[in-house]
């Protein structure tokens, strides 16, 4: 190929090219070839200065769509799609500035690459093994195997057994013809599934016949023959593991069909064999190179997963087989979902993801999908009246349940218990009372049910949300969080209706979790001056509690959080029975609070100091450690002063010492007071579970 020079941007030569691009005689290859040269030429003129960046940007852009549109199209007229071989062209290709340059890797020395051989002895050893008898034997039955195979090219490229049984059940199935295939440095013609007097011309696809070259199975995604006709008297069956080559038959020797693959079917196929069972129809790709590339392309490709060996996927291929995967795995995993792991939505165990839109829980048409719960893509939206909705959700607006799934339901990321520091007392109580029962309902039945609420109280910032959320993670619950403030003022007038929706959703998704921060503004003490609106919140709340309480059927857990635990009204506070204080984190809390977030960061604290840092601390939340970590972590950026912050980096900036703990301590504080402390320790010895 020509390296572009100054005069190859000529116009000229432009419009030269374009002539031949566009004037319909020239082949895919020959077009890539173009293309290719020409985004070239338009880097070399922009390097040159010849033409501006922008000018350059759009160029390229222009040409690079159009040599990609070639190289990717599955289209056996228009595109090369032959993935290895643009590779092996581009390769051949590649020069730079001196046009003397030439890739020393060619269409024949890249086989004898070791890298190749391995792949390809790899892909022949997995393929032997898979071969399995019955294959075997209708292979040898029509006369050929293995050994039989046409004879192996000088440089293997056939030669795998595996391959050769593919390709000899493609010349038996092309009824014995004779083809005209033959590797370039070899002088033996193979014995190819090309009808009797077909020239090879005819039947490679363009870019193949102009690079006249046998496509190697390996990697080859083209069809290498074939008519449509051919293609519709398939005659190699495939089906069920047929991807895994260990069920091929041979249901008819008389055709022998290029796989013109639509992309579809091929992706179609791909996404399938990821599975392991496809069927193929007969009129899918099958002959006897087809069937060698379906293997290669996607039986291979899994065969290689699955054996260990690394299968050969375009960036292309793998993103599209990704896709394919994903609602796949999702639909599996929905039972399972729950707070920190797939979410599930209603009813359904879906996830939407963080940009996902809501769909309604509806009752699959065919009844057979998710418990016959499902939420169908947002197609139809929540309100879409020809789809039935879930008999829990009948009386409840669709809005209601948009916003509980948008913005109650937490996504949050997973929380183990160990990344709660401290509190071991109300830990250990709720992993027996509450996630034990709620992944062991069988056994946790009777007297040994879980309690349907318990009140976490405490100073704030000690944990509970996080215990909450770690509830929901650990027994694989739905978690919904919601601020009992945010009821009575968010939804002013429709608190209430909020809160019947709330727990109507939780049931679509038990085992669900409810946590309710400041709980004491929702529950009360009911007095004189109590707004209308409250008085009905609270009232709806107890008797939905009361509902998840008597309903031995429901998995929901209310988890109530406070700091004012004196504030809740007699009745809530027999409601939710287990009552436990969450306090200030003892010193080994709060060691393990700052060396945790000190091992992410980096930082000289050796133990004393860290020990010193604790000591300085008593009297700080989980809440207060952190903010004075953050604090702290501020300290080498300021120390910097006379650097450029935009221009530093990152190793430049030194680590987090101790005395920028020093400087932290100055400015953050405790947040809780030795006072309110009194009040905790006193309501808990009334009211509280602890010991
Ligand atoms: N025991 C703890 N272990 C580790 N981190 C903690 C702990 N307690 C608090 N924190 C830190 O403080 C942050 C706030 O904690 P959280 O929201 O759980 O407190 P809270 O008790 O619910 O507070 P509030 O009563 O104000 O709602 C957490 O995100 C975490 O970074």
């Amino acid at each position: 190929m020509e390296t572009p020079t100054h005069s190859t941007v000529h116009l000229s030569d432009w419009q030269k090219s374009y002539f031949a691009i566009t004037s319909g005689t020239c082949t895919p290859g020959q077009k890539a070839d173009e293309y290719r040269a020409k985004i070239l030429r338009i880097q070399y003129a922009w390097a040159n200065s010849e033409i501006s960046q922008v000018c350059a940007a759009n160029l390229f852009k222009k040409y690079a769509e159009k040599y990609s549109a070639i190289i990717d199209s599955d289209n056996i007229e228009t595109g090369l799609n032959n993935y290895a071989e643009n590779i092996l062209t581009l390769a051949k290709c590649q020069q730079n500035d001196s046009d003397k340059w030439q890739s020393a890797l060619t269409t024949d020395n890249v086989f004898e690459l070791k890298c190749v051989q391995e792949r390809m002895r790899a892909g022949k050893n997995y393929q032997s093994s898979q071969m399995a008898p019955t294959d075997a034997c209708v292979l040898a039955d029509k006369g050929v195997s293995a050994s039989a195979a046409p004879g192996p090219p000088k440089h293997g490229v056939f030669s795998s057994a595996g391959e050769a049984e593919l390709c000899a059940g493609s010349a038996k199935c092309a009824g014995q013809g004779p083809g005209l295939l033959e590797h370039p440095s070899s002088s033996k013609p193979l014995q190819s599934s090309v009808p009797p007097g077909t020239k090879m011309s005819d039947t490679l696809p363009a870019s193949s016949a102009v690079l006249n070259r046998p496509v190697y199975t390996g990697f080859q995604v083209t069809p290498l023959f074939g008519s449509k006709e051919a293609a519709s008297s398939s005659s190699l069956k495939m089906s069920g593991n047929c991807c895994d080559g260990q069920n091929l038959s041979l249901s008819n020797q008389s055709a022998v069909q290029a796989w013109s693959a639509s992309s579809g079917k091929r992706k179609a196929f791909y996404g399938l064999a990821d599975e392991g069972s496809v069927v193929i129809p007969s009129h899918a790709p099958c002959q006897a190179s087809g069937s060698t590339e379906t293997s290669s392309i996607s039986g291979n490709r899994n065969r290689n997963e699955e054996g260990g060996v690394p299968g050969f996927r375009t960036a292309k291929e793998q993103l599209w087989v990704d896709q394919q995967k994903k609602p796949r795995n999702l639909a599996q995993r929905a039972p399972v979902s729950s707070y920190g792991g797939v979410k599930k939505s209603l009813g359904a165990g879906r996830s939407r993801g963080p940009f996902g839109k809501f769909v309604p829980p509806v009752p699959k048409q065919d009844g057979n999908e998710n418990g016959g719960v499902q939420c169908k893509p947002h197609a139809r939206g929540p309100t879409d009246p020809s789809l039935p909705v879930d008999e829990r959700l009948k009386n409840i607006e669709p809005k209601m349940v948009e916003l509980i799934m948008h913005e109650i339901m937490d996504h949050g990321p997973p929380i183990n218990w160990d990344d709660i520091a401290g509190v071991e007392f109300a830990k250990a109580t709720i992993k027996e009372i509450v996630v034990w029962p709620m992944l062991r309902p069988d056994i946790f039945t009777g007297l040994r049910g879980p309690p349907k609420g318990i009140l976490l109280f405490g100073p704030p910032g000690t944990g509970k949300t996080l215990i909450g959320k770690c509830i929901a993670c650990q027994s694989g619950a739905t978690f919904f969080s919601i601020s009992a403030s945010s009821l009575t003022s968010k939804w002013v007038g429709e608190g209430e209706k909020m809160v019947r929706a709330l727990f109507a959703v939780a049931r679509c998704q038990q085992p669900a979790v409810i946590f309710i921060d400041e709980i004491d503004s929702l529950l009360s003490q009911r007095g004189d001056g109590e707004h209308e609106s409250s008085r009905r919140i609270k009232t709806e709340f107890l008797v939905q509690l009361d509902g998840a309480t008597t309903s031995s059927e429901d998995r929901i857990l209310v988890v109530g959080a406070t700091n004012r635990p004196q504030e809740i009204d007699e009745a809530a506070r027999r409601r939710l029975v287990k009552r436990l204080y969450i306090p200030l984190p003892e010193a080994s809390a709060r060691k393990q609070i700052v060396t945790r977030l000190m091992s992410k960061e980096h930082c000289s604290l050796n133990e004393e100091e860290v020990e010193l840092i604790v000591r300085k601390s008593d009297g700080f939340s989980g809440a207060d450690m952190t903010q004075l970590c953050r604090e702290a972590s501020l300290g080498p950026i300021r120390s910097l002063q006379t650097m450029d912050i935009t221009t530093i980096m990152p190793d430049q900036v030194r680590p987090i010492a101790f005395l920028d703990f020093e400087s932290a301590f100055r400015t953050v504080r405790p947040s809780v007071s030795s006072k309110d402390l009194e009040l905790y320790e006193t309501w808990n010895q009334t009211f509280g579970c602890g010991r």
